[in-house]
């Protein structure tokens, strides 16, 4: 098994973790994703990262480098998460027409002895959804396992009018941030690029 665990069931943060070069094998972590009460949208989504890489880490019994990762959709003070079924995820998308909502992204890494993690913010744009077309997309079926109920990589992409800040955080996996992260664990990526080809992981 890779010294670098990726505790998460996403295809998408595996992807984006493959796009760093890193070779790394995949745990989930099955946690409680409920807010407490009173909680900021930022101390949840840095709660979700941490406990997501320490639950994996205990799991394995140490010895790794796990990272774990938490999306979420902020809209004001609303936090939104994978929708719980259509109607939710129409709900939610006719929430997000015509308005600005913050991505949040956190991740952390976990290693013996040692844990930190980095919360990263996007603000995401969306021009005014007809009501039509928020019934289509959410019969793609895209919307369901995903924050917000939407995906800025596939068909949800044509909702946007821009974003500032880092789309790979709003796909699942911060790039620049995780690449940090694991230079601080010791595990620079581009050494890992050194002799390993193209496509490598
Ligand atoms: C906003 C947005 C979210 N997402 C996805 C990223 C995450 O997979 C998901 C948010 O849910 P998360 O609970 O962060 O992650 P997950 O349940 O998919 O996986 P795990 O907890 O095992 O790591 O939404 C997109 O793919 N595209 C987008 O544009």
């Amino acid at each position: 098994m890779p010294a670098i665990v990726l505790a998460s069931a996403s295809p998408r943060r595996a992807e984006l973790l493959g796009q760093l070069g890193v070779t790394f094998s995949v745990a989930p972590a099955d946690i409680d994703e409920t807010p407490l009460n009173g909680e900021s949208p930022r101390d949840y989504v840095i709660r979700m990262a941490e406990e997501k890489a320490r639950v994996c880490f205990q799991r394995l019994g140490g010895g790794k480098t796990v990272i774990g990762s938490d999306t979420s959709v902020v809209l004001g003070d609303r936090i939104l998460g994978k929708p719980a079924d259509p109607d939710d995820a129409r709900e939610m998308l006719r929430a997000l027409s015509g308005r600005s909502h913050q991505v949040m992204t956190a991740v952390a890494v976990v290693k013996d002895g040692w844990a930190d993690s980095t919360l990263v913010i996007t603000d995401v744009h969306f021009r005014v959804l007809a009501a039509d077309e928020v019934d289509a997309y959410v019969e793609t079926g895209e919307s369901l396992d995903k924050a917000g109920s939407y995906g800025i990589q596939g068909r949800g992409g044509v909702f946007v009018d821009r974003i500032e800040g880092s789309y790979s955080a709003v796909v699942g996996l911060p790039l620049t941030e995780t690449a940090k992260l694991l230079q601080s664990a010791g595990f620079p990526v581009w050494q890992m690029w050194q002799g390993a080809g193209q496509g490598s992981r």
